[in-house]
């Protein structure tokens, strides 16, 4: 049987930038790490003594190479990833603007390019994204949502930049005694991404902006 429980939390960000007059959403190709090969909004890791706020505004600056003034730069909710059989879940503060400042250049975890809001592509990203990202867009924040997600087994991955494909023994998303046992997995980063979304629940258009989650997935406080 699959568990969703979880007993602790890493905490991430994710920042979307847009321009609303060409209705465009700018993304980055990563091209390495967690979500390897898939288009995705900035973001990472929160850093020890860093509200998500300011790691948020860091991994733009690292990821793109441009900063957003601190009155343009809005949470827009938060995303409680969780994967089955693993402890663990990633709670992600996502933040969004539409004003940006300076240049916007590659580096080497990212690859940034503009997307139309009818051509984002969904088919190359997380599945997730194409549940929040519309409502984001739409301007339907603060959201809260929680998703839940399984590792797909390798013979339904699409074709890819699949690389090391290896046994998930190494994985630390994997119990070898769910109900996938005997079935191979793979490590590899497909375009579609290697977890399948298993279901989720999502709240939007929130009174108040969700600022920490409980481990039993409730929103445990709201910003002031
Ligand atoms: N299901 C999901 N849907 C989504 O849209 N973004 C997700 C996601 N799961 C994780 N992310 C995002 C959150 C965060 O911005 C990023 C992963 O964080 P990191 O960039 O820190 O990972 P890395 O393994 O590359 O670590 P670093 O060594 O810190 O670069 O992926």
């Amino acid at each position: 049987m699959e568990s969703f429980t979880i007993t602790s939390k890493k905490v991430l960000t994710l920042v979307l930038v847009i321009d609303k007059a060409k209705q465009m959403v700018l993304l980055g190709y990563k091209k390495r790490g967690f979500g390897a090969h898939l288009w995705n909004g900035f973001g990472g890791k929160v850093e020890p003594g860093e509200t998500t706020r300011e790691g948020a505004l860091r991994e733009l600056e690292e990821e793109a190479g441009i900063t957003v003034k601190s009155e343009d730069f809005k949470k827009a909710g938060i995303l409680l990833f969780q994967f089955e059989n693993d402890p663990v879940a990633l709670e992600t503060h996502v933040y969004k603007s539409y004003e940006f400042q300076g240049q916007i250049r590659e580096c080497e975890e990212m690859r940034p390019q503009w997307f139309a809001f009818a051509n984002v592509p969904y088919d190359q990203m997380w599945e997730d994204d194409q549940i929040w990202l519309p409502m984001l867009l739409n301007g339907q924040d603060p959201f809260y949502g929680r998703i839940y997600l399984k590792r797909k087994p390798v013979e339904d991955i699409q074709e890819g930049e699949t690389t090391a494909a290896v046994n998930t023994s190494t994985s630390t998303h994997v119990n070898h005694s769910t109900t996938m046992t005997g079935t191979s997995f793979t490590t590899a980063q497909p375009k579609s991404g290697p977890f399948a979304m298993w279901d989720y629940q999502l709240v939007h258009s929130l009174q108040g902006v969700p600022h920490e989650i409980a481990l039993d997935g409730t929103i445990a406080s709201f910003e002031n």
